[in-house]
């Protein structure tokens, strides 16, 4: 079984974050590790406190994974300050993980702000350079860039993007017209498309697509494969949101569509 790494954040509500990233992993079939690197205090409705651990935590939950299970492939999600994306880039580099994906989580669903201001400069300047693929969604995309969101001008600013140092740029859909991932590798782009559902338990998409685009890398599919089917998990568990659960945006919910299968 392939293993792979989450790099990111408690949700106590379990609808994003960590918790958010190990059911995921466990619907794309790979074996899910985390390392963590704060602890929010959130529930659907909103972001209470974030506690930030020391950036050596992290460093230490890595090292530990990586010497005994492995890391075939690893995602980050939240990690709120310049510090600790530093120490996750240097040990990213160090134990030679092979396969990476950024997803630059910066506000949440909510309208919580998940990251420090000064962080971005550290993200393009020492993590996205050792990415296969950064997932920012279309607000995430233009904020790196310190610009106004423009629907017209994803193609450029997934351009902009891609000169940091990725292997590719994916600027998810979830908050666009269109509804399309697009995926950028440097030479051409591809409008990821899949069915768009008219939900509010939309709460863990961004973090169930990083997810899944790092195991479906782990797996061995391509980049263009891996984010087609990154898409689609994305969008089934978004097809299963949990209104029930919580009175904000419910959580998506990443098995939904293989119980539904099984009849469970
Ligand atoms: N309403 C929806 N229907 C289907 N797929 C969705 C929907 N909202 C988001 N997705 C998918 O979930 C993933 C995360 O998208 P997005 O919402 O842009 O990220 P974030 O949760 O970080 O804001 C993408 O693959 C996107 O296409
Ligand atoms: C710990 C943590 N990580 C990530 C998100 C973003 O997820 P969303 O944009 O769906 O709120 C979050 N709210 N909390």
């Amino acid at each position: 079984m392939k293993r792979v790494m989450s790099v990111a954040t408690s949700d106590s509500g379990a609808g994003a974050g960590i918790q958010a990233d190990l059911k995921a992993f466990l619907r794309c079939g790979v074996y899910g590790t985390t390392a963590l690197v704060a602890i929010t205090a959130q529930n659907t409705v909103g972001v209470r406190s974030i506690f930030p651990f020391p950036p050596r935590v992290a460093v230490e939950q890595m090292e530990a994974v990586a010497e005994d299970i492995g890391v075939d492939a690893a995602k980050t999600g939240m990690l709120f300050n310049a510090e600790i994306i530093s120490a996750v880039a240097g040990a990213v580099r160090r134990l030679g993980i092979p396969k990476l994906v950024v997803d630059p989580v910066m506000v949440a669903e909510s309208g919580a702000k998940l990251l420090e201001d000064d962080a971005v400069e550290t993200y393009k300047r020492e993590l996205f350079p050792l990415a296969t693929a950064i997932t920012p969604n279309v607000n995430e995309a233009f904020a790196l860039l310190d610009a106004e969101v423009d629907e017209d001008r994803i193609r450029e600013a997934a351009r902009e993007l891609h000169s940091f140092g990725p292997r590719a740029v994916i600027v998810t859909g979830g908050h666009t017209t269109s509804g399309a991932d697009i995926l950028y590798d440097g030479e051409r782009f591809l409008e990821i498309e899949g069915p768009t559902y008219d939900s509010e338990n939309t709460h863990g998409a961004g973090c169930t697509h990083s997810a899944a685009l790092a195991s479906f890398l782990a797996r061995g599919f391509g980049l263009e494969e891996a984010a087609r089917r990154a898409r689609l998990v994305a969008s089934e568990a978004v097809r299963h949101g949990l209104g029930e659960i919580g009175s904000g945006a419910g959580p998506v919910h990443a098995l939904g569509a293989v119980l539904e299968r099984v009849g469970a």
